[in-house]
């Protein structure tokens, strides 16, 4: 009987704690979904075959342009008002450096001796910093005019092997895109020497990591108990949803290229050849140490790496670089196909402007239309949504609400990208003109990379990449939709948008 009444007294304890964290918002006067008791709206927001993007512009048109729900034990703020993702964003990054870790587990985020791989994406603080001011180099123009021959490679491999759907039948072309920029991020990221379109079973083991659930057990303890994550995540490191599939191969293959390459930089400046600066990995490993200790944010950075810095950021590159890029052309062919009167108006652009066989830097740069066409992809269809999110360092403001240490902000990406309010009747249909000539409008109206000083590195990589295979895919065929097409598309993933198919002919133009 006494065990029986400890453990009515110990359920009901458990029971009210979680019933009282779950009244947080409630007691700083904001709305939000209830969600389930416990888990809170995790198990909601995990469906693989939904992105959360939709769950929270479901619930702004409820609950308005703010509000909080709860991810497990974790309050989670949804912002959708301009004026205060500016704030937080921009104005206040000091009490917001740190970005709310949606798809990972991990532990101590700021501590380079945990954790030694934690990449730039992840990373907070001084380490954040660090890594930061040594990546974005690399994605200067002189940089990318530098890359661009190896990107335009692997294009035209694309479209060649593209060829065979000339043919008529209907075909995924997601699946080349795919190929296509894992191909280029392999070669600039992890050392891979040549294209390997269609041959590298890198890109399998990557696609798994994006279509992992996180509607498993390591998951719910780490959003249940958030202070124990780097625990979890050791406990669970070979879980399939911890891991996302035979990621361990991808690592291996990395540390190897990074391994192999100082060696041979070594080699270099023993018989005195200057070494090269090809790809990230020789941007990074110029500053290659074997220690480097970060103290804390705001103090001075070493301009430093040591080598699990260097794989850690290559195989993030490798990862963030995939997916997004891909996804984001495969939307920009689907809106083209569905317009063919658009479709017209970029091929009349690439044809006025490229005369030889090859299509330069300096030419992907007069596209205006044709960017202006994957400005408008990327905005009807954010793919990257998951990751405009911060965490609060450090208590302040956001408006008139007091943010606490340790909350989480999600801007509600979608709802701002498809807002009447912000941009017109016609915010729900494809119009790139929007994008010429376009009257000034909120900085924070448009934000598929980001904002702010972590707003995507990769972005201006991500942009000419785009541009560049896509010019190259228009110049020869048109893209024709069919009745095989996808009359609306179906997008899943727990991480990025992913459409599951993009389903279109091809027709050959000359
Ligand atoms: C269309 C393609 C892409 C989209 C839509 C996209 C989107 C995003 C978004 C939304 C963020 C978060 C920004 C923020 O928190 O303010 C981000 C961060 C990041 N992206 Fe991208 N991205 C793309 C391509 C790339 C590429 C090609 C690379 C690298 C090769 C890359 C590397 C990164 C990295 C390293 C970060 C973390 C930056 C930091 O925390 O300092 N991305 N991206």
């Amino acid at each position: 009987m006494g065990l029986v009444i400890v453990l009515v007294i110990l359920f009901a304890t458990v029971a009210g704690y979680f019933k009282w964290v779950h009244t947080y918002w409630r007691r700083r006067g904001l709305d939000g979904p209830t969600g389930m008791p416990i888990l809170g709206s995790f198990y909601e927001i995990s469906d693989p075959n939904k992105p959360r993007a939709y769950f929270l512009h479901n619930w702004t048109k409820k609950f308005g342009k703010i509000f909080g729900y709860y991810e497990g034990t974790v309050p989670v703020l949804v912002i959708s008002d301009l004026d205060m993702l500016q704030e937080m964003f921009i104005k206040k990054f000091d009490c917001f450096y740190a970005r709310k870790p949606t798809n990972t587990i991990h532990g101590n985020l700021e501590s380079t001796q945990e954790e030694p791989r934690i990449h730039l994406f992840s990373s907070r603080g001084a380490r954040w910093k660090r890594l930061r001011s040594l990546a974005s180099p690399g994605f200067s123009v002189k940089a990318l005019k530098m890359v661009h021959d190896v990107m335009e490679d692997s294009v035209i491999n694309m479209v060649d092997l593209m060829a065979k759907h000339e043919d008529g039948n209907a075909f995924n072309i997601h699946e080349y895109f795919q190929e296509f920029t894992y191909d280029v991020i392999s070669r600039l990221a992890m050392g891979q020497p040549n294209s390997e379109l269609f041959n590298n079973e890198g890109v399998e083991i990557t696609k798994k990591i994006f279509s992992r659930s996180h509607r498993s057990v390591p998951w719910y303890l780490s959003v249940l108990f958030p202070n124990y994550q780097y625990y979890i995540k050791k406990l669970f490191w070979n879980h399939e949803n911890v891991k996302g599939g035979n990621v361990g191969k991808m690592f291996q293959f990395c540390e190897q290229s990074v391994y192999n390459r100082i060696k041979e930089r070594e080699e270099n400046a023993r018989l005195g050849i200057e070494n090269p600066e090809s790809d990230f990995m020789d941007m990074f490993l110029n500053y290659y140490s074997d220690q480097v200790e970060d103290v804390e944010f705001g103090s001075q950075i070493e301009k430093k790496v040591t080598a699990e810095d260097v794989i850690g950021s290559c195989f993030v590159f490798l990862l963030a670089g995939f997916d997004t890029t891909a996804n984001s052309l495969a939307y920009a062919a689907y809106l083209l196909a569905k317009n063919p009167e658009k479709m017209k108006l970029v091929q009349e652009e690439i044809d006025s402007i490229v005369t030889g066989g090859n299509i330069s830097y300096d030419d992907i740069g007069k596209m205006r239309y044709l960017e202006a066409v994957i400005k408008e992809a990327l905005r009807l269809y954010p793919v990257g949504w998951f990751a405009c999110s911060r965490e609060c360092v450090k208590q302040t403001t956001l408006g008139e609400h007091v943010i606490d240490v340790g909350v989480r902000v999600e801007a509600d990406v979608m709802s701002i990208q498809r807002s009447t309010e912000i941009w017109g009747p016609d915010a729900n249909e494809f119009v790139p003109e929007r994008w010429i000539n376009s009257s000034t409008r909120h900085v924070m109206s448009w934000i598929p990379f980001g904002a702010g000083p972590r707003e995507c590195v990769g972005k201006r990589l991500a942009i000419s990449e785009a541009k560049t295979a896509l010019a190259h895919v228009l110049r020869r065929y048109n893209l024709v939709s069919g009745i095989e097409t996808e009359k609306e598309l179906h997008i899943q993933g727990c991480t990025t948008a992913s459409p599951e198919a993009v389903t279109l002919h091809i027709e050959p133009r000359f």
